[in-house]
């Protein structure tokens, strides 16, 4: 045979669901938008025209109906890691299945300071997402395994003071001046793992998330890696749950207007808010390991 199939995943992206939670008069919202991506051995399908193994991926989103219908898809973990392991333990010649889950926050209006039993507000970019893959279990009765990785996409985050960047690399190209007060802008993306089970996932991840915000905003930062990673030491540090976590901060430049052909001075409160080009700053941080630190001394001796 001259050519063989050598990486393949197929599957269905992007279905859509809200469930609505009706068990009191304060109704819960959920709205997710799930892939599912299945490998295996599906070679056939490919070089045969053979179908026989191939689950339609109009299956999973039916499965994905079905699953959220019967479970509570709010808790994104367990609702992954169930829908993933429904494809894995049935299906003989499925080895694995990719489970992504992006859920679109909605938060619960407060009207005249009391919180409204079933209208909500959804205008934020922030998401909030969860990547389970789990693998067919080794031998047969056997539990599936697998890996999570929690996260947050589109958090928009900005501070009008308390950054700067400066005391940096210069070579012949090097026009940036130096500043000690600055605007910082970004839009966090955060991924993480944990290294045990935790008891309440909704929990952790709102903990995350409020750690995340407070380290932003708690001090001055130098560069934006060194805020990257004061915000993700201070995860660590809190959340022994948490064994890696991966930031990731576009540096959205907020740049001074010069006003000097107006005669006008610009005491650091005109900005040009861009987004196109940005800084790209990203960083998995985790606790330090045996090895690592052996690297590192190392690497400095
Ligand atoms: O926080 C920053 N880090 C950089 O690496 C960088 N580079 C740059 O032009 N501005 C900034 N800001």
């Amino acid at each position: 045979m001259p050519h063989q199939v050598w990486t393949q995943s197929y599957g269905k992206s992007r279905v859509r669901l809200a469930k609505v939670d009706r068990d009191t008069d304060v109704h819960q919202y959920t709205e997710l938008s799930v892939d599912v991506e299945l490998d295996g051995d599906f070679d056939a399908v490919y070089t045969q025209g053979d179908n026989s193994l191939a689950l339609p991926t109009d299956t999973m989103k039916n499965t994905v109906y079905a699953f959220a219908r019967e479970l509570d898809p709010c808790e994104l973990e367990t609702f992954a890691w169930t829908l993933g392991s429904h494809f894995v333990e049935n299906f003989d010649h499925i080895s694995h299945a990719a489970i992504k889950i992006t859920e679109t926050p909605w938060e619960r209006l407060v009207i005249d300071g009391e919180a409204h039993p079933h209208a909500f507000s959804g205008s934020s970019t922030e998401r909030n997402t969860c990547h389970a893959v789990i693998t067919a279990p080794p031998k047969e009765g056997e539990e599936p395994e697998g890996a999570i990785e929690c996260g947050l996409e589109g958090l928009t985050l900005l501070k009008t003071t308390d950054s700067g960047f400066s005391k940096f690399l210069k070579d012949q190209y090097t026009t940036l001046p130096e500043v000690n007060d600055r605007i910082f802008a970004t839009t966090l993306s955060a991924k993480w793992v944990y290294n045990d089970t935790p008891d309440n996932w909704r929990a952790i991840r709102e903990r995350i998330r409020t750690i995340l915000i407070r380290e932003f905003s708690a001090r001055f930062s130098p560069s934006v890696q060194a805020t990257l990673f004061e915000m993700a030491s201070a995860v660590l540090d809190a959340e022994p749950a948490v064994e890696e976590i991966n930031l990731t901060m576009p540096n959205l430049h907020r740049h001074l207007i010069n006003l000097a052909s107006f005669d006008l001075d610009n005491p650091n409160i005109l900005f040009l808010p861009t987004d196109e080009p940005h800084g790209n700053i990203t960083a998995s941080i985790c606790r330090e390991r045996a090895e690592d630190a052996h690297a590192h001394d190392h690497d400095h001796g």
